[in-house]
């Protein structure tokens, strides 16, 4: 058993919690200013594994960084990628956003990661790479090898990204990069995560690139120059949602910073949480989210927000009432099957809990004590910690997982329980 289970709550919260960068923008930005004409520097960006794998990703291709201070770093870019060996760990964002720029080195990078890393979809990122003119061998999943000409000839492309978003954004990323740019639609079921969409398409404007989405699911970006950018990374606000969710089941309030405006979700993480029976309250940069212990059985469409599958799946098995889970169908695909892994662990602990087609249904019932186990997935972690605060007994089988995009979970855990 791992010392680090979550620890029981007793008594209402009155938190305030400060979370790190996002993972996605931090991401991203990364990408972008290592393909960018110039140096930038990002001001508050994320540093945790997801994040500093990416970096070293990027180091091995000759991007130089420069920490200037706390969360501060200058990223500038080679004359010419060189190719090397890219360890993706778990991430997504790097199993999907580097190809394309190694693609532009002169050679061959072979792609591995964690053992959990060779579950998770690429082929339909590396197939529309491959129709980008990229060759690559075995384009069906990790371990792969992009073979760099130092130039993709670009063009029209069309990829089923049903799977994921990011196999969309991987290619809008380095889409300018692409000598003919990039013309590229989407075909296949329903697209998941459209605001991170949003957030490539948003980046890649700040950035001066020319990208357009002509109709739904057909997004069109000219050949041309990326620009140097300076930037301040925003709070992650889908982990923030984590230590926001805690006052639903042990009352109380927790309050955290929230952009006024942002590409980020978060009118449909708020909404989630005001659906669930949390009263949020915004004020300028900031948000409280409000709860009397109770969580409200509803039936969510998750389709915008899917990262926050596990953390209502926690809470709707502790509800009031039935509810469900839909548009998550992708989620399978995540850091593990989170669908599955849901379904196990909370009928383990005396819940009753059934995968449909997209999501779950969950009907409450009295859930006992027992290991939650976490199957690497951070956000297994942090739905099985909100659990601990619901049912007494509950441990979590390993916490490190949640360094993937919090370096100190278990810190800010603590920190959040200690305010009463
Ligand atoms: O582009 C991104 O930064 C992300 C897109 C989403 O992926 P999916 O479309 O696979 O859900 C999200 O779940 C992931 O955590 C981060
Ligand atoms: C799906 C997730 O991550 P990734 O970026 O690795 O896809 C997630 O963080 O919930």
């Amino acid at each position: 058993m791992s010392p680090a289970a979550a620890p029981a709550s007793a008594g209402p919260l009155s938190a305030s919690i400060v979370v790190p960068g996002s993972k996605s923008a931090t991401a991203r930005g990364y990408v972008l200013a290592a393909l960018a004409a110039g140096p930038s520097t990002l001001t508050g960006v994320l540093e945790a594994r997801d994040t500093r794998l990416m970096r070293a990703a990027l180091q091995g291709f000759g991007v130089r960084f420069t920490d200037l201070s706390d969360g501060v770093v200058r990223v500038t870019p080679p004359e010419r990628f060189t190719p090397h060996d890219v360890h993706v760990g778990l991430a997504g964002t790097i199993m999907r956003f580097v190809p394309p720029l190694a693609a532009l080195a002169h050679g061959a990078s072979r792609f591995h990661g964690d053992v959990e890393a060779h579950d998770r979809p690429v082929a339909p990122l590396l197939l529309g790479l491959q129709r980008a003119g990229v060759s690559i061998d075995h384009p069906e999943s990790l371990p792969f090898t992009v073979q760099g000409a130092g130039r993709v000839p670009g063009g029209a492309v069309t990829v089923d990204a049903s799977g994921s978003s990011q196999f969309v954004s991987g290619l809008l990323l380095a889409g300018a990069r692409f000598e003919r740019g990039l013309d590229l639609r989407h075909r296949g079921g329903a697209l998941p995560s459209r605001p991170h969409i949003g957030l490539t398409v948003a980046m890649l404007r700040d950035r001066g690139v020319a990208v357009v989405e002509p109709e739904p699911d057909h997004w069109v970006v000219a050949p041309g120059a990326i620009a140097a950018r300076d930037e301040t990374i925003e709070p992650d606000l889908i982990n923030a949602a984590t230590f926001l969710a805690a006052p639903l089941l042990v009352g109380g309030s927790v309050t955290t910073a929230w952009p006024d405006h942002t590409v980020q979700a978060a009118d449909a993480i708020l909404d989630v949480l005001a659906a669930l029976g949390a009263e949020v309250v915004r004020r300028p940069g900031e948000v409280t989210v409000s709860g009397d212990g109770r969580v409200r059985g509803v039936d969510l469409d998750l389709s915008l927000t899917s990262e926050l599958t596990c953390v209502a799946a926690a809470l709707l098995a502790v509800a009031d009432a039935p509810g469900t889970i839909s548009g998550v169908a992708h989620v399978r695909g995540h850091e593990t099957d989170r669908l599955a892994a849901l379904e196990t662990e909370l009928n383990a602990l005396g819940g009753r809990v059934q995968q449909t087609a997209d999501g779950l249904r969950v009907t409450p019932a009295p859930l006992h004590g027992g290991v939650f186990h976490t199957y690497a997935d951070h956000r297994m972690a942090h739905a099985g910690s909100l659990l601990a605060l619901a049912v007494s007994g509950v441990e979590l089988d390993d916490l490190t997982c949640t360094t993937k995009t919090l370096p100190d979970f278990a810190g800010l855990w603590q920190h959040l329980l200690g305010q009463r």
